[in-house]
């Protein structure tokens, strides 16, 4: 069982990746996206960073990678297919999930850490939780809004397919507590099934217990499902 961590010219999160699924016992190989994905792929994770210098859009050109068909195709059979920050971006871009991320309010590059809100616990991502349940995990990025149109938007969430939103310490979703002007306050969403989620704060940076916080373990631990 190995965890596919996709490397793509300026990532700079798939170490971190690779160190946090270690960290739980979850096999994780990084993969230079032109090599393809390893026979053996149990699990595919996009990763944080910089892709081609977001030039375009952020992930825009990433999701044109031939690898992201077999993402594709892979995410279809059922595989877990989780893309985090840049990662979401690249997994919005190609298809995987429905939405855009774009600059944030601020129009600022935004590092802080952020509480989130369970929406959704019928997941692999949030199988240890309930809904509800409010995690503490960093964000650092610069196009993280998630914007949708109203329409869509209600689909999403009628569908259940919302899995975290931005929340205060005490899991009220406010407007204060949105740290980039998501629509609906949303982190993170699920694709058409429930393996497949995109989100913009890094649980991988809150795994290591020596780098700060551990919320976002369970949150990893949904590619043991
Ligand atoms: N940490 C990241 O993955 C950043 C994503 C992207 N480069 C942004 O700034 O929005």
């Amino acid at each position: 069982m190995t965890v596919a961590v996709i490397q793509f010219g300026g990532s700079n999160c798939d170490r971190d990746a690779v160190r946090a699924l270690e960290y739980l016992d979850i096999e994780a190989e990084r993969i230079w996206h032109e090599d393809g994905l390893p026979e053996d792929t149990t699990g595919i994770m996009l990763p944080g960073g910089f892709s081609y210098g977001d030039y375009l859009r952020a992930g825009a050109m990433a999701a044109r990678s031939p690898i992201m068909n077999e993402v594709r195709e892979t995410a279809a059979e059922g595989i877990p297919v989780l893309g985090v920050c840049n990662g979401a971006q690249v997994g919005s871009e190609s298809g995987l999930t429905d939405g855009a991320f774009t600059t944030n309010k601020s129009a600022r590059f935004q590092c802080e850490h952020v509480f989130l809100r369970v929406e959704n616990a019928d997941t692999p991502w949030t199988e240890e939780f309930e809904a509800g349940d409010v995690i503490e995990v960093p964000i650092a990025h610069g196009e993280g809004r998630f914007e949708i149109t109203d329409e869509r938007y209600e689909t999403l969430d009628s569908e259940d397919r919302v899995l975290f939103r931005y929340c205060d310490a005490e899991g009220n979703v406010t407007d204060e507590a949105n740290p980039n002007g998501s629509t609906g306050n949303v982190a993170g969403i699920l694709g058409d099934r429930s393996s497949v989620a995109v989100l913009m704060p890094h649980p991988e940076r809150a795994t290591l217990p020596d780098v700060g916080g551990t919320d976002g373990e369970d949150v990893l631990t949904g590619f043991r499902a």
